[in-house]
């Protein structure tokens, strides 16, 4: 069979499209739609996520205000950079890039963001809206997965849906979406038994856990849609997924590679949530 390879990076050129139309007719009304982008430490890889996601922002006309802080920051001194930002009308949603430095109370921090405000959807609140179907902001990464598979015209109804991985990032909001959408949810984490019984019978299969090729032809239905969301450097310092690209491919139907999978579409989805949020302003 003919895998098809999904292009995420062309994908995400025409969110962006959409999103400049949307952004001109924002500020001819004088609103600009801004974004904090706020990162503690010197972790290369942070860097680099947060040098693109400030470079997208540019090229669409969203504003964007970069904020680095030191590795040894306190964890009160970060809530008041956050406290500033909550009020700040001239910010539509504020980003923490993750991980932060151990003595930091991740979870007081995201706790933190005013929940308008919150466009990664890690909050609380965000997070039960969500899982009660009535979102404010989708996370990034499955907000953009979704976009991916309703972009394939595959019917969620009824599929089997088999998520690797359960982080609050990734793993448990695509469950509720695919859920929502009427797919029959299967979450597997580390601890699950015969991993490959479950990731045979799936129709939809989500792997996010950050261990290189742990999904090989073997494991997977034929047919069947992969959504890789692992970003792995190998030895050679390549970046590669958590699927086993060359076993699975002329099984699958379709996957999404790495780079130029999901990694552009979770940026796209950032600057989407940013818009929307400006675009609320003037709804209500
Ligand atoms: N609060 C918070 N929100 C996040 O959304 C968040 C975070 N923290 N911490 C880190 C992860 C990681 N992440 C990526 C975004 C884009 C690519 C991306 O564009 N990847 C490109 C290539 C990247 C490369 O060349 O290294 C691709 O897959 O084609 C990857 C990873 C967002 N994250």
């Amino acid at each position: 069979m003919e895998t098809k390879i999904i292009d995420g990076l062309a994908l995400s050129k025409q969110i962006y499209d959409d999103l400049e139309k949307r952004i001109k007719k924002l500020k001819n009304i004088g609103i600009t739609p801004g974004l904090a982008v706020i990162l503690v430490g010197e972790s290369s890889a942070s860097q680099i996520y947060v040098r693109n996601k400030v470079k997208a922002c540019e090229k669409i006309g969203i504003i964007s205000r970069q904020e680095n802080y030191q590795d040894n920051i306190s964890e009160s001194e970060l809530l008041k950079h956050i406290y500033r930002l909550n009020k700040d009308n001239k910010i539509n949603g504020i980003l923490i890039q993750l991980p932060l430095p151990k003595h930091i109370d991740t979870h007081k921090v995201i706790e933190a963001i005013d929940h308008n405000k919150d466009v990664d959807g890690f909050n609380v609140l965000n997070a039960g809206l969500l899982m009660t179907g009535n979102p404010l902001f989708c996370p990034c990464t499955p907000y953009g997965i979704m976009k991916i598979i309703n972009n394939e015209n595959i019917n969620i109804r009824g599929a089997n849906a088999v998520i690797v991985g359960a982080s609050n990032i990734v793993g448990k909001p695509i469950a509720m979406l695919l859920l929502q959408a009427g797919a029959t949810v299967t979450i597997c984490n580390s601890k699950t038994k015969d991993l490959e019984s479950h990731t045979r019978k799936a129709d939809i299969l989500i792997v996010a856990v950050g261990k290189p090729k742990m999904i090989n032809g073997s494991m997977i239905k034929p047919g069947s849609i992969l959504i890789d969301v692992g970003i792995n450097r190998s030895s050679e310092n390549k970046i590669c997924g958590d699927i086993d690209f060359t076993s699975v491919k002329s099984i699958a139907g379709s996957i999404t590679p790495v780079p130029g999978g999901v990694g552009p579409m979770t940026i796209a989805m950032l600057l989407t949530n940013t818009v929307e949020s400006a675009e609320r302003l003037i709804k209500d």
